[in-house]
């Protein structure tokens, strides 16, 4: 019988919910309370191989031929688990899951929590750097995520133009709130290889016709490129 690769997560969370009970519907700002629950549950490097593991086979029996998993390092006490390990429990679960014969392509990209600031994404970008090197080819970019109401984009942009300029894909969530029209516009800037959500770009909701713009130069250029290179 085949095994859903499902269960082993399932059976966890179902296990420890009993503490941490989890709510279905979540508004965005809530949304990020829960996260702050299941970084409670998940909190070994264990943990982190089968819950990367359990996504790629999700994907994959969903019939994806190609997916960018993107994750914060995390280093928690209690467990001994650093942010090197998790970095290496993700890359284990992508090359467990490729000896198997899972039929999907799978790239890491490390995430920044864009609330810790700017010293820690540099140190996530120096992270992402080695690891570029020593994965064969499995991390491939950065993530610029986290709750966009904290923390101030223009403070990453030295760690995100570090990223790109050592060839790190950048791979950013903005917009995700009105009022952050600034943040867009020096975002953009670097310029992103993908946009996460940009929710708000739109002028009827509190962006600029001059940011869809961009947005539209952008992606619209890079498929032309692909068109060209008969991709
Ligand atoms: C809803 N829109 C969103 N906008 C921004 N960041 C988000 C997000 N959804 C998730 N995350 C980011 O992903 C983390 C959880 O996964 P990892 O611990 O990284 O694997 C969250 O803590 C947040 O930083």
């Amino acid at each position: 019988m085949q095994k859903d690769p499902r269960n082993q997560t399932q059976n966890l969370l179902a296990a420890r919910q009993q503490c941490y009970p989890l709510p279905f519907y979540l508004h965005l700002c809530r949304c990020f309370e829960v996260f702050k629950v299941i970084h409670k549950l998940v909190d070994s490097q264990e943990d982190i191989l089968m819950v990367a593991t359990d996504v790629i086979k999700e994907f994959a029996a969903d019939n994806v031929k190609y997916l960018e998993l993107r994750s914060t390092p995390r280093a928690e006490k209690d467990t001994g688990l650093t942010k090197k390990n998790y970095v290496e429990a993700v890359i284990k679960a992508i090359q467990q899951c490729k000896d198997e014969g899972v039929d999907i392509d799978v790239r890491f990209l490390v995430a920044i929590d864009r609330r810790n600031g700017t010293e820690v994404a540099m140190e996530t970008v120096k992270l992402a750097e080695e690891f570029m090197l020593s994965s064969g080819g499995l991390v491939v970019g950065i993530d610029l995520s986290g709750d966009p109401t904290v923390g101030r984009g223009r403070d990453l942009l030295p760690a995100l133009e570090k990223a790109r300029n050592s060839g790190l894909k950048l791979s950013l969530h903005m917009s995700e709130v009105p009022s952050q029209r600034e943040e867009s516009e020096l975002l953009l800037n670097l310029p992103p290889d993908r946009i996460g959500h940009g929710t708000f770009l739109h002028p009827e909701m509190g962006g600029s016709q001059s940011l869809v713009d961009r947005v539209v130069d952008l992606y619209i250029t890079n498929l032309l490129l692909l068109v060209d290179l008969g991709e």
